[in-house]
């Protein structure tokens, strides 16, 4: 079973449409990265989810059933943008608020804590913590009741890069455990190694969803191959050529190579028979290559729709 199946499912907010027609499911303990660009819907895919929006087309299944089932909303963890709290409350009070709401052992608050390192401030109130002690707290909200499905918009926003370096360990963890995940971030770099797929939204349509690997053999961006330490640098420059592939020097020993992935093993070939190269980079195209890719794809198609 899917942890989210969305069928066909469009979102209108009175004239103006969120989401159109999206396909997406998410598999029992897989990690899906959601990318797109400040209004693309990502928010509103969240929040259908959680059954706070109902589709105005389309089906939604989460967990097996309809997303606003109880059952179903105690099995579920989400960490919002922008989280708020109140801040008269210690975060131990707050854990407890919500562990009470969620109907979770109340003990667990103290175990969250200690894992999101927040142990030695959990008597000291809301309002004294940073934004990213605050969001550290919310994050252990989302984990209480060891939730089956995680939902997470922008979990490291203002964190710093030992505490998301953290976050993203924590993530592998429950993964491993079987939790299903959505993490929603503007913050690309970093991130890719942490998730089984990613699904990149633009002006509300899904443009493109899936592994690395099937995104970069999909788009065809190129892969940058770097060399050094080359003792024949300019008959290697000259000589080196696979079709739609192009070189340029580096440095004093260095030379870079541009082409598809297709061309990448025989361009290694040829420059391993022609020269002893120190060292080799592969450079594949990033996740944040994918994204630029992918979205400036969709606003040229949409400015030709304009046109038309
Ligand atoms: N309550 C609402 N009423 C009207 N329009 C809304 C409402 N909430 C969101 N929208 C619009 O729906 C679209 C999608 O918004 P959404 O919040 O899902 O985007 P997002 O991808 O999460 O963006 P961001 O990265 O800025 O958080 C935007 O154009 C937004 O202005």
């Amino acid at each position: 079973m899917n942890a989210v199946d969305i069928q066909g499912v469009s979102l209108r907010y009175g004239r103006m449409t969120a989401l159109r027609q999206l396909n997406l499911h998410l598999e029992s303990g897989e990690v899906l990265g959601l990318f797109g660009h400040n209004g693309a819907g990502k928010t509103t895919t969240m929040k259908l989810i959680l059954g706070l929006l109902a589709p105005s087309e389309g089906q939604l299944r989460v967990l097996g059933q309809e997303p606003n089932n109880a059952d179903v909303r105690r099995r579920m963890g989400y960490l919002q943008e922008n989280v708020m709290f109140y801040p008269q409350l210690s975060g131990r009070e707050t854990l407890h608020h919500f562990a009470r709401i969620k109907g979770a052992a109340r003990q667990q608050a103290d175990q969250l804590l200690e894992q999101v390192g927040l142990a030695h401030a959990a008597d000291r109130r809301v309002k004294t913590y940073s934004k990213g002690m605050r969001q550290r707290l919310g994050l252990a909200q989302a984990l209480l009741g060891e939730p089956r499905l995680l939902l997470l918009d922008e979990p490291t926003v203002g964190l710093d890069p030992i505490a998301t370096q953290d976050l993203y360990v924590l993530i592998d963890k429950l993964r491993q455990q079987g939790t299903s995940v959505i993490l929603c971030s503007h913050v690309l770099p970093g991130v890719e190694a942490h998730i089984n797929r990613a699904a990149i939204l633009a002006g509300g349509q899904l443009e493109a969803v899936g592994t690395l690997a099937s995104l970069r053999n999909e788009a065809q961006l190129p892969s940058r191959i770097r060399a050094s330490g080359l003792q024949q640098r300019e008959q290697v420059l000259q000589s080196l050529s696979v079709n739609g592939s192009t070189s340029r020097p580096l440095g004093s020993d260095s030379i870079e190579f541009t082409g598809s992935s297709a061309v990448k093993v025989q361009l290694l070939r040829q420059l391993l028979n022609q020269d002893q190269p120190s060292d080799i980079e592969i450079l594949q195209p990033s996740l944040e290559d994918l994204y630029r890719y992918y979205t400036e794809r969709a606003g040229a198609a949409r400015a030709a729709e304009d046109k038309a």
